[in-house]
C-alpha cells in the first residue's frame, strides 16, 4: 500500500482518483510546521503540495520512502530541487491547470487597479457615497506591456486584445513571427517601460528576472502606468515601486504575490492607497484546483506504480551503460549551454550541437538535453527546465534542436561545439575534457582559449594592441576585483583578439561600463557559471 500526505489545501474532487485507488491510503494534514513534517514524512511515498508547504532539504531528508512530490500547480520554488534530485525523489507539477484562471486574475486586477473598485467598496460599505474620488481610466486604446510570454502571458494579451489594447510582448523566446501572428508588437523591456500605460508580468522568478523593474526601470517608466504583479513577488523591487508611486510615476498597482509571504504586517503595500493586494490568489478558482489536482493525482499515481509519467521538473535516472560513458560530459555540456545562453542576445531560434571525436559513435541524447537545458534554463529558470523536459519544452517554444557529428576532432579526443542561433546574432563554444584539468572551453566563436568553464568569467573583445591587457586590470584592480587566471585568443597579431578572464567575485556593471570606455576596446561580457 502506498502511502500519500496532502500538506496543503488541495481540492477534494482532483484528488479522488487517489483516494480511490485500491493500492493507495491518502492522509490530508494540511497547515503542519517543517518540524511536523520532517516526524512524519519517513512513512509516506509522495508528497502533495501547492505553495504554502517549504519542501526543504530536512524533509527529504527525513522522507525515506519518498518517491515523489508533486506541486498541483506551476511555480516549484517553494520545493528545493536539488535536495529532491540528490535523493531521487521526482518532482513533477501541474503547469497548464491553473493558466485561464491566473489570466483571468490579472484582469480582475488590472480592471480594478484602473477603477479603484476595492477602495470605493470601502469607502460605501463604511458608510461614504464617495463619487469624486474614484475618477478611473478605461482599457481601450491603452498600450498594455506583457513581460514574459508564455503560458499566462498569451492569454492574457489575447484577452487584452478584445478590450481594444494595444500589445507589447517581450519574452527571450518570443520571435517576430509569433508576435505577428498574435496580433502583438514585439518589444524590449525599455519599449514597455517607456510606452506602456499598463504593464503586467508573467516570468518565473529567476536570478534575471528578480527585480528587473527596479528604480532604474522606474526613472525612465512613462509617467501615470499602472502595474500589475500575479507571477512572483520579488519581479518588481517593492520598495522601489512604493517610492515611485510616491514620486507620481506609477499611478496604481495591483500585486497577488510578495516577496515574503504572507508580508509583514508593516509592508508598505498594505497602507498605500494605490496599491491593491491579493493574498496570492491567483490560482484560486474552483476549476484550476481541480484541474491542477486531477492533473498531480494522475502523475503521482503513475510514478508509484512504475509507469510512465509526464511534468516531471527535475532529474530522471538514466541507464547505467549510457550513465558511464556520457557523466562526464554532463557538466560541460549544461555550463556550453549555459555559456553560449549569455553570450547571445536576441530570441533564441535554433540550438546546434556538434560532437567530434569518439562521441560521434555514442547516442548522445541525454548529454543534447543537459546542452538544452544549459541554453533555456538561463531564459525560462533553472526550477522549470531539466533534463526530462528541456527538448519538451525547445519545441514547444519553436527552438530547433540540431545535433551533428563527426568522426574526426582535430586535437581533441571529443569535442563538443554549441552554437545558438537567435533574432540578432550567431555564436559558439566548444568544450573538451582535459585529462587532469576536466572541463574547459577551448574556442569562443573563433578565438582559441583555455578556460575552465566555472565561476565568474569576463569576456573583453578588443583589438590586440599593446597595453590594453594591462588598463583593463587595472581597471579591476581599482576596483577590489581580483583576477584568478587569464586568456588572450586572437587570429592574427595586431587583429581583433578575446580576452577572458576569470575574477573572483561578480564584476559590477558600473565597472563594465568603464572598462568599454578604453580605447580599442569592442565589448565587456560577464558570464557566471
Ligand atoms: N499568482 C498565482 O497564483 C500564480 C502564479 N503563477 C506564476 O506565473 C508565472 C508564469 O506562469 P506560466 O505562464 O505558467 O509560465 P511559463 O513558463 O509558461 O511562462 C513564463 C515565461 O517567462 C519567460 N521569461 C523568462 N525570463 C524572462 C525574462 N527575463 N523576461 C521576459 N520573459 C521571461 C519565459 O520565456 C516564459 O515564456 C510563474 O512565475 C508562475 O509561478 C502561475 C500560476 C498561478
Ligand atoms: O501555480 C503557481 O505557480 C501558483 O503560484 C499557485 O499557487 P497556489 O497553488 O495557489 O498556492
Amino acid at each position: 500500500m502506498f502511502k500519500v500526505l496532502v500538506s496543503d489545501p488541495i481540492s477534494d474532487l482532483g484528488i479522488q482518483k487517489l483516494v480511490d485507488a485500491a493500492d493507495v491510503a491518502v492522509d490530508k494534514k494540511p497547515g503542519l510546521s517543517e518540524d511536523e513534517l520532517v516526524a512524519i514524512i519517513g512513512e509516506y511515498d509522495a508528497l502533495l503540495v501547492r505553495s504554502q508547504t517549504r519542501v526543504t532539504p530536512r524533509i527529504m531528508e527525513a522522507g525515506k520512502k519518498l518517491k515523489v512530490v508533486g506541486r498541483a500547480g506551476v511555480g516549484v520554488d517553494n520545493i528545493d530541487l536539488e535536495a529532491a534530485t540528490q535523493r531521487g525523489i521526482i518532482v513533477i507539477n501541474a503547469p497548464d491547470g491553473n493558466t485561464i484562471t491566473t489570466c483571468e486574475h490579472t484582469f480582475a486586477m488590472m480592471m480594478a487597479v484602473a477603477r479603484h473598485i476595492p477602495q470605493a467598496y470601502l469607502k460605501t460599505v463604511g458608510g461614504v457615497w464617495d463619487r469624486k474620488s474614484f475618477l478611473g481610466v478605461e482599457l481601450r486604446n491603452k498600450v498594455l506591456g506583457v513581460m514574459g510570454m508564455g503560458r499566462i502571458g498569451s492569454e492574457v494579451a489575447k484577452r487584452a486584445k478584445a478590450f481594444g489594447m494595444e500589445i507589447l510582448g517581450y519574452d527571450p523566446f518570443l520571435t517576430e513571427e509569433r508576435a505577428e501572428k498574435m496580433g502583438i508588437k514585439l518589444a524590449s523591456v525599455d519599449d514597455i517601460i517607456r510606452n506602456a500605460d499598463f504593464m503586467t508580468v508573467h516570468t518565473p522568478l529567476t536570478p534575471e528576472t528578480r527585480h528587473m523593474i527596479s528604480r532604474k526601470q522606474f526613472e525612465v517608466m512613462k509617467p501615470g502606468m499602472r502595474i500589475v504583479n500575479c507571477a512572483r513577488g520579488g519581479i518588481i523591487d517593492e520598495l522601489a515601486l512604493v517610492e515611485a508611486i510616491d514620486q507620481g510615476i506609477v499611478a496604481g498597482a495591483a500585486f497577488d504575490v510578495f516577496e515574503v509571504e504572507p508580508p509583514a504586517e508593516d509592508h508598505p503595500f498594505l497602507t498605500n492607497p494605490k496599491i491593491i493586494v491579493t493574498p496570492h490568489l491567483g490560482a484560486s478558482t474552483v476549476e484550476a484546483q481541480e484541474n491542477v489536482a486531477i492533473d498531480v493525482s494522475e502523475q503521482v499515481l503513475h510514478i508509484l506504480r512504475d509507469e510512465p509519467f509526464i511534468n516531471a521538473v527535475n532529474m530522471p535516472p538514466i541507464p547505467a551503460n549510457v550513465r558511464s560513458v556520457l557523466q562526464p560530459y554532463f557538466p560541460l555540456g549544461e555550463k556550453l549551454g549555459s555559456f553560449i545562453a549569455q553570450l547571445t542576445a536576441g530570441a533564441v531560434k535554433e540550438i546546434v550541437i556538434s560532437y567530434a571525436g569518439d562521441l560521434a559513435d555514442v547516442d548522445t541524447q541525454p548529454l543534447n538535453r543537459y546542452v538544452v537545458r544549459g541554453v533555456l534554463a538561463h531564459h525560462l529558470g533553472t526550477d522549470q527546465v531539466n533534463v526530462v523536459n528541456s527538448m519538451h519544452l525547445a519545441k514547444e517554444r519553436s527552438v530547433n534542436v540540431v545535433v551533428n557529428k563527426s568522426s574526426v576532432a582535430k586535437d581533441f579526443t571529443n569535442l563538443v561545439t554549441v552554437t545558438l542561433r537567435t533574432e540578432e546574432a550567431e555564436r559558439k563554444v566548444s568544450g573538451a575534457l582535459m585529462t587532469g584539468y576536466g572541463p574547459r572551453i577551448v574556442q569562443i566563436d573563433s578565438y582559441p582559449v583555455d578556460v575552465a568553464p566555472e565561476g565568474n568569467l569576463l569576456l573583453v573583445s578588443h583589438t590586440d594592441k599593446p597595453g590594453i591587457i594591462g588598463s583593463v586590470g587595472t581597471k579591476l584592480g581599482n576596483n577590489d576585483v581580483n583576477i584568478a587566471t587569464m586568456q588572450v585568443g586572437r587570429k592574427l597579431a595586431g587583429g581583433d583578439a578575446l580576452m577572458v578572464l576569470t575574477v573572483d567575485k561578480q564584476v559590477p556593471a558600473s565597472v563594465i561600463d568603464d572598462i568599454v570606455t578604453l580605447p580599442e576596446l569592442h565589448k565587456a561580457k560577464v558570464i557566471s557559471l
